[in-house]
């Protein structure tokens, strides 16, 4: 289970962003966060592994109590549920290879050699991050991720910036991520991705959860807030 019990946050800016948000999620799911830019995306992956305290409330994942752990249990909670950032997540200047042994002191190189194959850039494993383009660079940083054999992972912006091409190679990672029963929390505007993937949708709107529910629900709500979320994407979907 991932748990945010009436959480609040507000930054020292005087920024109040989460103002009493609940959710339990399922750490079996691949749940997709969506909401309006600022809305809060991030911070709830960053509170979900403890980068972040809430004001009040509480945040419990894979049983443990986040809000209230010390720095060195948090730095194992997030080995079992890794938080893949929006931005470059390689060393430019090592190879894959070397980029997913680094996720842990220890790994074998067949850890590392299936994690790449995972990703199906077994081939690509002595080449640098430079050589390749922003599709599998993302796909080396989740190998790095699933090297650890991960109970859960966190996802910001998985296909931003990505080609189409791209984005539907990362799109086939996490629907193989997806298969073999590891769930996910990912924050996405990609609403086809959504379509074709979400078990769950959450909307962070107002500082708290907007709608939780599955994805045809979303798609087909005519909530106001819903719907300036996903109109847009509808529109040009109907465009062909
Ligand atoms: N460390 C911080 N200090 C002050 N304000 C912050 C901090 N981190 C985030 N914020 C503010 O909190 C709000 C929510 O940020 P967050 O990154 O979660 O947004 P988001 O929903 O992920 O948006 P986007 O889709 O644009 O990435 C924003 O207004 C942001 O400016």
């Amino acid at each position: 289970m991932l748990r945010f019990s009436d959480v609040g946050v507000t930054f020292e800016s005087g920024r109040r962003v989460l103002t009493g948000l609940s959710a339990e999620l399922s750490t079996r799911e691949l749940t997709f966060v969506a909401g309006a830019s600022g809305a809060g995306k991030s911070v709830l992956c960053r509170l979900a592994v403890g980068l972040l305290k809430p004001e009040s409330g509480q945040v419990e994942l894979l049983g443990e109590r986040v809000d209230a752990m010390p720095e060195r249990a948090l730095r194992t909670l997030r080995q079992r549920a890794p938080y893949l950032v929006q931005g470059p997540a390689l060393l430019d200047w090592r190879t894959l290879r070397e980029n997913v042994a680094l996720a842990a002191p220890g790994l074998s190189p067949e850890a590392v050699h299936e994690a790449l194959a995972q990703v199906g850039l077994e081939a690509a494993a002595d080449r640098l991050p430079t050589e390749l383009g922003p599709g599998a660079k993302k796909r080396a940083a989740i190998a790095r991720a699933l090297a650890l054999r991960p109970e859960y992972l966190l996802l910001d912006e998985p296909t931003t910036g990505l080609d189409r091409r791209a984005a539907a190679q990362v799109e086939e990672v996490l629907a193989s991520v997806k298969a073999r029963g590891l769930g996910a929390l990912v924050v996405s505007h990609d609403y086809r991705l959504l379509r074709t993937l979400a078990d769950r949708v959450l909307v962070v709107g107002g500082g708290r959860c907007a709608f939780l529910g599955t994805p045809e629900a979303f798609l087909a709500s005519s909530e106001p807030e819903l719907r300036a979320l996903t109109a847009p994407f509808l529109e040009s979907a109907s465009d062909g």
